[in-house]
């Protein structure tokens, strides 16, 4: 199917749902014309309309889910069952193509709430996706390898996509969107300690940020292990040594580790 004449609904137009109706109404494959969002809230909706006025919006979730080729559920994941009942019966399983990105809820309960017969996919993304560079974690149901293509095409186009396996979704869920987190607390925390040597915060975050960026940079540019990186800058008897190993003495890499597990849904 041409993507230009894919028709998208999106339940939900929260932190997630708005950030796929805006990032794709920006993006190359599905003109705004046929994005549909719905929400209980009208002031979401108003946002989305000032944003793309071309994207259709609708306080009915019924209405917009009609002939969409993809229907995207961004609602909380307790929200999932209630929404699964109130669009059930008009859903043609041989045609539509249901996307939730409700963490935790997986293909069992999804195929108790819609069917068996269902194509369904789940996505998992972080708020990056706010600026188009989200991590989306993406399994399939039922799905054909151009469904697939398709869905992570479409989440490509809002960051990084990544195909994997249901039973790993949840550990790149605690990688990525718990994860970055996780990375604005070792932001806060180095930003911390740079006001404590006497920089003013605004400064201290600028700097940590660029420097964040650059080590991003070095590792995706030499294709390097952060081992590799770090050895550079570790001038024997030095002072970064000296930082490292203390932070290590006081558990970073452990406590690290230790939180990404404990994010890890079993
Ligand atoms: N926030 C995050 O970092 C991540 C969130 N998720 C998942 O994304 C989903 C959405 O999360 P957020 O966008 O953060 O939540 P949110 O609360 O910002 O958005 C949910 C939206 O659903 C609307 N809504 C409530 N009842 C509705 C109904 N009956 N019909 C239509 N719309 C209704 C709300 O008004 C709200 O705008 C959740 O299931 C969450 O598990 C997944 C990965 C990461
Ligand atoms: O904290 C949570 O439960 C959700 C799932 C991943 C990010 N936020």
């Amino acid at each position: 199917m041409e993507t230009t004449s894919i028709q998208i609904a999106i339940v939900g137009a929260g932190n997630m749902g708005g950030a796929i109706a805006r990032g794709l109404s920006k993006g190359q494959l599905i003109q705004s014309k046929n994005i549909r969002v719905s929400d209980v809230s009208q002031a979401n909706l108003d946002a989305i309309k000032a944003f793309a006025p071309e994207i259709t919006v609708s306080t009915s979730n019924r209405d917009i889910i009609r002939n969409a080729d993809i229907i995207v559920l961004a609602v909380k994941p307790w929200l999932v069952e209630i929404i699964s009942e109130e669009i059930e019966n008009l859903l043609d399983y041989k045609k539509q193509i249901i996307v939730s990105i409700a963490a935790g809820v997986d293909f069992a309960q999804l195929t108790g709430l819609f069917s068996t017969d269902a194509t369904l996919f789940r996505v998992i993304p972080n708020t990056a996706i706010d600026v188009m560079q989200s991590v989306s974690t993406i399994s399939s149901f039922n799905a054909g390898k151009e469904q697939e293509d398709l869905i992570v095409s479409l989440f490509a186009e809002l960051g990084k996509a990544f195909l994997v396996p249901e039973s790993q979704l949840n550990a790149f869920m605690s990688l990525s969107s718990c994860g970055i987190a996780y990375a604005f607390r070792y932001i806060r925390a180095a930003t911390e300690g740079g006001v404590e040597m006497g920089i003013y915060p605004h400064v201290a975050k600028e700097v940590v940020i660029q420097t964040l960026r650059g080590a991003i940079e070095l590792l995706e540019a030499n294709n390097s292990h952060p081992e590799v990186e770090i050895d550079k800058v570790t001038t024997p008897g030095g002072i970064t040594i000296k930082g490292l190993n203390e932070m290590e003495a006081n558990g970073f890499s452990n406590a690290v580790i230790k939180g990404l597990k404990a994010s890890h849904l079993k």
